[in-house]
């Protein structure tokens, strides 16, 4: 890093990945300027928002995604990038994929044109999503340029109660703080629940960052951190291993430290978290009720509230358990991972998703895919009467062929509840992957211990 008073300070980037949407223009910049890929080593490119998840080997019948992934794979070929594409073995949302090859390690900072990129501070990584033209800097010279932000403690200490999830932690924060209450802040999630948590569940959290308007979320490294990236292809071997050991076990915060600002949570007063808004502030406890928007004291959240409940199609003060749903959707880069999909399989083996309900089952990656269906999870989906597809950001997002039709109603395991997030009309209720598996068997918003 360089620092000079009066001036921003320019960051070296360890790691830059990229996907379809927000790469074109950067290369096309590159091109124009007459420009490399200054290090075609640090980054790696891999295809998910536009790809579809069923009948992958055949042309992406979609024009715009169809050349958006083409460009892609041109751009890596020109400018000599890895890709893992369609197909691949380790092709899979972007922030998937990262960690599961061991490239995420704490003390990097990592950067992509997506906001998610938070992701990867679970694993005490710098990591945040970056603008286009700052993608074009980065893939250009490798470095960015960045003013210091504000640092906030977001301390979550207790156990966890029964069918409590990390995706629970986290929407309950964000409606605790607001969707701006982050804003100029880099977050230090910490405290034993965060501790308690496996690295899918840590990824969970910092996925969701940016949700609540946090720059960037992360967790100090520690043993759970370091035997998950034991092992893994690009995790560092033998001395390599030790010497990255001795730096990683020095990345945590000083006890003395202070924060900018703190926020406490008692993770055992936590119950399962659902959305009945546009936002993925606008949630409550499973056992809860709609609110009634007329009684939010902020004009503001009152207006808010009320055009929420009218695109949601909801009624103040109706149970959350009373909310009938039409699809659900588990998958995305904040529930797409083995743990996710084994809490999920093991809530429904045995029962039948509910008549009239369709549950899409999609694995965050190729690899997550294959190991699943190695534990035999796939058959527990599709004997249910789920379906089970291919990896990708699928319904996360309106840009691929699986989508909400206008009025169609989700629980969904993703991270944004926004109006047409999952398609025109489409209105989505957020939610973990054991609300979303006990959804699907009732077809209303429920917690496996309803079952
Ligand atoms: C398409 C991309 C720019 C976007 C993001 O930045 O997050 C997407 O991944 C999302 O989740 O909305
Ligand atoms: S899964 Fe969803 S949140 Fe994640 S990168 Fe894809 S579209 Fe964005």
């Amino acid at each position: 890093m360089r620092a000079a008073a009066g001036e921003p300070d320019l960051l070296y980037i360890d790691l830059q990945l990229c996907h379809e949407v927000t790469s074109p223009q950067a290369f096309e910049g590159l091109r124009m300027a007459g420009r490399q890929v200054r290090r075609p080593d640090l980054t790696i490119a891999t295809e998910d928002h536009n790809t579809p998840t069923i009948d992958i080997k055949k042309p992406i019948a979609d024009i715009v995604s169809r050349t958006q992934v083409d460009t892609l794979r041109r751009n890596a070929k020109e400018f000599g990038l890895r890709i893992h594409s369609l197909g691949d073995r380790d092709q899979g949302v972007v922030h998937i994929i990262g960690p599961q090859l061991g490239i995420t390690q704490p003390g990097m900072t990592i950067v992509c044109g997506d906001s998610h990129t938070s992701t990867h501070g679970a694993f005490g990584a710098l990591a945040f999503g970056i603008g286009t033209s700052e993608v074009e800097h980065v893939l250009a010279t490798q470095t960015l340029m960045q003013a210091k932000p504000k640092t906030m403690a977001v301390t979550v200490e207790g156990e966890l109660p029964p069918d409590v999830t990390a995706k629970d932690i986290v929407l309950a924060l964000i409606s605790k703080v607001g969707t701006g209450g982050g804003q100029g802040y880099i977050a230090e999630y910490r405290g034993s629940a965060i501790r308690d948590l496996s690295m899918e569940g840590r990824m969970t959290i910092c996925n969701m960052s940016i949700e609540w308007g946090a720059k960037a979320g992360m967790i100090a490294p520690d043993e759970t951190t370091f035997a998950y990236l034991k092992g893994r292809p690009h995790a560092p071997e033998g001395a390599d291993w030790d010497a990255a050991m001795e730096y990683w076990q020095t990345l945590h915060t000083d006890d003395d430290a202070v924060f900018d600002t703190e926020v406490y949570i008692d993770a055992t007063k936590l119950t399962p978290f659902v959305t009945w808004g546009t936002n993925p502030g606008q949630g409550v406890g499973l056992d809860a009720s709609v609110p009634d928007p007329e009684e939010f004291e902020d004009e503001v959240a009152k207006a808010s509230a009320r055009r929420a409940l009218e695109y949601m199609g909801l009624t103040a003060g109706t149970p959350m358990r009373g909310i009938s749903v039409d699809t659900v959707f588990l998958g995305s880069c904040t529930n797409g991972r083995i743990e996710d999909l084994r809490l999920a399989a093991g809530i429904i083996k045995g029962h039948k998703v509910a008549d009239g309900v369709r549950m899409l089952v999609v694995p965050g990656s190729a690899r997550v895919r294959e190991q699943a269906m190695a534990e035999g999870l796939d058959e527990i989906f599709l004997q249910a009467g789920a379906e089970w597809r291919e990896a990708g950001c699928s319904m996360c997002l309106g840009m691929n062929p699986d989508q909400l039709a206008p009025g169609e109603r989700s629980a969904s395991t993703s991270n944004r509840n926004f109006e047409g997030r999952q398609g025109k009309g489409g209105r989505t209720h957020l939610v973990s992957p054991a609300v979303a598996a006990a959804t699907a068997v009732t077809g209303h918003l429920a917690a496996p211990s309803d079952l």
